[in-house]
């Protein structure tokens, strides 16, 4: 569990007079489940970002398995085995839940045919297989976190990272994310990071959580230890956030 896939080290992200991220450190670690913390503006998106590619650091470097890729775009970092949900959802709405999985695959060189086989794979995967056919704007809400992760998984990651993939969902629906999560983990052998305020999601899903406050990680642990922490409570958790 110790071996380093991916890190990022002593990073800085400044916008303007903003430091978003300061003088920070975060390894994930191979084959583990990573979840990451904070208040509002602490720094979590801003950090998936560098990670991702989408932001180059002000300063500082980002390895994927030693390899310095600092300055490769996201794109490259897709084809590298580093792939993403975002935020707010963003299907092509007018094509189809397979075309939408496909597009992905076919970005990471998978021929026409083969690109149709792993959506129709994924689809399957994430509960979806029965709207195939049906356009992305047919689906709820909770249906389209699921075809978000579909689309993630078809570029085959080593490394996935979900941004707040359970906002909005309703207990159940959450329920039956994290039980998808945690199939899909087993299954693939992928690392995978977390943002999620939804903590009592990242406690039953993460091997280790690291919380980010100002830019800075604040505690790094299990999340037995982090979430113990007199000083996370305290200072970044209070009653601001749902822990159940
Ligand atoms: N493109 C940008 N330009 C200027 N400031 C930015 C930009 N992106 C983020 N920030 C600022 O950087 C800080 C960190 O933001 P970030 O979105 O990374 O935090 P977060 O922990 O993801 O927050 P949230 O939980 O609200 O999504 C915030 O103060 C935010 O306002």
């Amino acid at each position: 569990m110790s071996d380093i896939v991916m890190s990022a080290v002593d990073v800085n992200v400044r916008f303007g007079g903003l430091r978003a991220l300061a003088d920070l450190d975060l390894e994930i670690r191979s084959g583990e489940v990573l979840g990451i913390v904070g208040p509002n503006g602490a720094g979590k998106s801003t950090l998936f970002n560098v990670l991702a590619g989408a932001i180059r650091p002000t300063s500082g470097r980002v390895l994927l398995q030693g390899r310095d890729i600092t300055s490769s775009r996201a794109d490259q970092r897709a084809r590298m085995g580093i792939s993403r949900t975002f935020q707010t959802v963003r299907p092509f709405l007018d094509e189809t839940l397979v075309r939408n999985v496909a597009v992905a695959a076919l970005a990471v060189g998978d021929g026409r045919a083969h690109a149709m086989d792993v959506a129709v794979d994924l689809l399957e995967q994430v509960g979806l297989a029965d709207k195939a056919a049906a356009r992305a704007s047919e689906l709820g809400h909770g249906e389209r976190k699921r075809l978000e992760l579909a689309r993630a998984l078809a570029v085959r990651p080593r490394v996935l990272m979900l941004d707040e993939v359970m906002a909005g969902l309703n207990p159940s629906e959450v329920r039956e994310i994290v039980e998808l999560i945690r199939s899909l983990c087993a299954a693939s052998g992928s690392e995978l990071v977390l943002i999620e305020h939804l903590l009592s999601a990242v406690r039953s899903l993460a091997d280790r959580v690291v919380v980010l406050d100002a830019g800075r990680v604040l505690a790094d642990g299990t999340p037995d230890d982090v979430f113990g922490d007199p000083k996370v409570i305290e200072a970044y958790l209070g009653t601001k956030y749902a822990t159940s």
